[in-house]
Formats: structure tokens, sequence, C-alpha cells
């Protein structure tokens, strides 16, 4: 059972949690862990594959609706005796035999959560809903990516985790803003309900090799900007800051916490802040010095700042982010190079 002692949190379940289901009992000894990754055709989703199926031990299961993911980013692993790929939506049941299961299916850039808002709210209350009650069904821990969204736009600066937010409730991004706020109630009332082992992260902005060249986040699409000598757009104000982590420091920080005794919430992010205009001025000395930055109008609700406070994640996972930006942005120049076929003048 969770308790403070354990999991240095606060939140204690009543409930043991369920023993893993008679099917996945009954089944001849194996010593393998069954994974399932919903969203694993994605961004951060196939690089957590990709480090999952280095430990032998491990049977990966991606589920996947291709929404904004692409069988592309799993293509190593297609066919390998470990793992399945499964085209279906979260919105609908799953019945399937687990032990572990990292939850990231969700559009995740604001330009595709807000292209159907009733989808992504769906996604992540009706998809969050059929993967707890497969996690209560099978004895399965479950982890949920969430995000420095339900945040808003903070009040307080860092954001820790007592921070209760500041999200407008009916504005253009709260199919995904509140959506996930309700994604971790459900996890917080199926373990206090039901006892289920759950993990709760709170990612803040993650960029890397394999992001959608159109995805229409900033990182990605500055890259995408300054390799096609097109303006970087800036969008007004440009003072308005991010916290940027490299992709692969974010998969070690999902698994420690999957690993680990705490239930979180739980903040993972790289505390390095900067201002969008700082963002572009980087990307423009590292890439391509030549390139112009245009000002651009913004979208509503866009958060001034953003910066996360890491205490607990160092003080209970051990972890912090190891790759600076400046280090980070060339890794993810040289992917971005290579799909779009433009080799460094
Ligand atoms: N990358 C970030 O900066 C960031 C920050 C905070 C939180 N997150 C969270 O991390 C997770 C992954 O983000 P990402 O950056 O890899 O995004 P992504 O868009 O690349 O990946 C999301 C994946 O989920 C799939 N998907 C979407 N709706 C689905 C549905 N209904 N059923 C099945 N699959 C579905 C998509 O096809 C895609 O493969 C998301 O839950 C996101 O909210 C990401
Ligand atoms: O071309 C661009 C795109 C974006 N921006 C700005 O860059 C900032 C970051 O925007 P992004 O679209 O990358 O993402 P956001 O920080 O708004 O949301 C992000 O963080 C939390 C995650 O949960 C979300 O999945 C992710 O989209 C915003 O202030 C935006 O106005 C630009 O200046 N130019």
């Amino acid at each position: 059972m969770a308790s403070e002692a354990s999991n240095g949190d606060n939140h204690v379940s009543s409930k043991p949690p369920p023993e893993p289901s008679p099917l996945r009992k009954a089944k001849f000894f194996q010593a393998n862990m069954r994974i399932l990754i919903t969203g694993g055709a994605g961004f951060i989703g196939s690089h957590l594959v990709d480090r999952l199926m280095q430990n032998e031990k491990n049977e990966v299961i991606v589920v996947d609706n291709y929404f904004t993911g692409s069988k592309d980013n799993l293509r190593q692993w297609i066919g390998h005796p470990r793992f399945e790929l499964i085209r279906h939506d979260v919105t609908e049941p799953l019945l399937i035999e687990v032990d572990q299961i990292y939850h990231l299916a969700c559009p995740a850039s604001p330009i595709f959560y807000k292209y159907n808002p009733v989808k992504t709210i769906k996604t992540n209350v009706i998809g969050t809903l059929n993967m707890l009650g497969l996690a209560k069904r099978v004895g399965a821990r479950i982890l949920l990516t969430s995000t420095s969204e339900v945040y808003g736009d903070p009040l307080m600066h860092p954001q820790d985790e007592t921070y209760w937010g500041n999200v407008n409730p009916i504005g253009v991004r709260s199919c995904y803003d509140e959506g996930k706020r309700v994604a971790e109630t459900l996890m917080f009332d199926y373990h206090r309900q039901h006892g289920i082992e759950i993990r709760i992260a709170r990612i803040f902005n993650t960029y890397g090799p394999r992001m959608n060249i159109d995805d229409g986040r900033v990182v990605s699409n500055f890259i995408a900007q300054a390799i096609r000598d097109e303006p970087l757009t800036v969008q007004l104000p440009g003072t308005q800051t991010r916290s940027f982590c490299y992709v692969s420091d974010m998969v070690d920080g999902l698994i420690r916490l999957m690993e680990g005794d705490n239930t979180g919430p739980i903040n993972l992010g790289n505390p390095g802040e900067f201002t969008m205009l700082e963002l572009a001025e980087n990307v423009k000395e590292l890439i391509n010095p030549e390139v112009e930055i245009v000002k651009v109008e913004n979208t509503p609700d866009d958060p001034r700042q953003r910066k996360p406070d890491i205490t607990k994640a160092k003080e209970l996972l051990g972890w912090e982010p190891t790759i600076k930006l400046r280090d980070g942005l060339p890794l993810m120049e040289d992917d971005f190079r290579k799909r779009l076929g433009i080799p460094r003048k």
C-alpha cells in the first residue's frame, strides 16, 4: 500500500493494489515485464520504446491512432519478437494483459490539440478512464504524462507541484489543460478508491530528434525555419518564457518515476528558462546566422512564464536534466537536416 513514508507524498490509498488478473497469472511462467505505451508512435513515446526495448526482459506493446504519431518512428522495432504495434484509439476500451502502462496518448502541440478540441478532451478523459479501467482489471501500475499546462498562466514562479494553477476553463487551450487536470483527478480517484498504483509526471516543454517537422511547437518551428532559410517566427511579445528539456533526459525521468515508489505529481523539465526571443537568437547563432527573426501575432491564453521547480524530482527520483539547450539544439538540427534533405553549408 502506498504510504506517506514510502512515497514522499500525502496521498494515501485506502486499498491495496489489485491483484494481477487471473488471465495474466494463469499463463505459463514468464519472466518478462509486459509494458503498454499508449501514444508510443509519437515523439516522446517512440524514444521511450527505444529505451525500454534495450532491456531484454521487457516486452513492449504500443497502441496509437497515428493522429500525430507515425509508424516510421518505430520502424526499427516492427517485426521484433518482443514488440507489438496496435492501431487503436484510447477512447475505445482495450482488453490486454500488461504489467505497466505508460499513458501518453494525446496530441501535445497546441495546433494539433486545438484542431479537434472535443476529441482532445475525449482522449484525456475517456482515454484515461479506459486505461485506468484496464490497470484495475489487470493490476497494472499506470503512469500519466501530465503537463506544465495544468499550471495555466502561472502566478507562482518557478512552479512547484503544490501550486494549483491559473487555468482558463473555457478558453481554446482548455481542452488540453483542463483535460489533463481531469486526467490527474481520475488517476488519484482510482488510486484512493481502488488502490491502483499510479504515477503522474508533469512534463515541461520537451524537444529532440523525431519531432514532427510541422509539429508547430516552437523548437521544431525555429529549427526547421533556420534550416530552410525562412524567418524565425517569434510570437508576440517574445518575452514569454519556457524551459526546454532534451528528450533523452525526459525518458530517463519517466522510467525512474515508473520504477520508484512515489505517486507524484512530479515536475519533469529543465529549469533553464529562456524568452522566445532568446531561443530564436540561440537558434540563429547555432544554425543559421543569416536568418531573420520576425515578430508575429500570438494565440489566446499563451502562458507568460514557465519554469519547473524540480526539487522533488531531484530528491525523490535522483533525477535532473544533463543536456543544456545549446547542446541539444545541434543534435536536433542533425536529425531535421537528414529528414529535410538539406546538408550543412
Ligand atoms: N513534448 C512535450 O513538450 C510535452 C509536454 C508536456 C506533456 N507532454 C505529454 O506527453 C505525451 C506525449 O507527447 P509528445 O510530445 O510525444 O506528443 P506527440 O503528439 O508526438 O505524441 C502523442 C501520440 O499520441 C497519439 N494519440 C493521440 N490521440 C490518441 C488517441 N485518442 N488514441 C491513441 N493514440 C493517440 C498520437 O498519434 C501520437 O503518436 C502527451 O500526453 C503530452 O500531453 C508532452
Ligand atoms: O513559431 C512559434 C511557435 C511558438 N512560439 C511561442 O513559443 C512558446 C511555446 O509554444 P509551444 O507551441 O512550443 O508550446 P507551449 O509551451 O505553449 O505548450 C507546450 O508545453 C506544454 C505541453 O504540455 C504542450 O504539449 C506543449 O505544446 C509560446 O509562447 C508560443 O507563443 C513562437 O514564438 N513561435
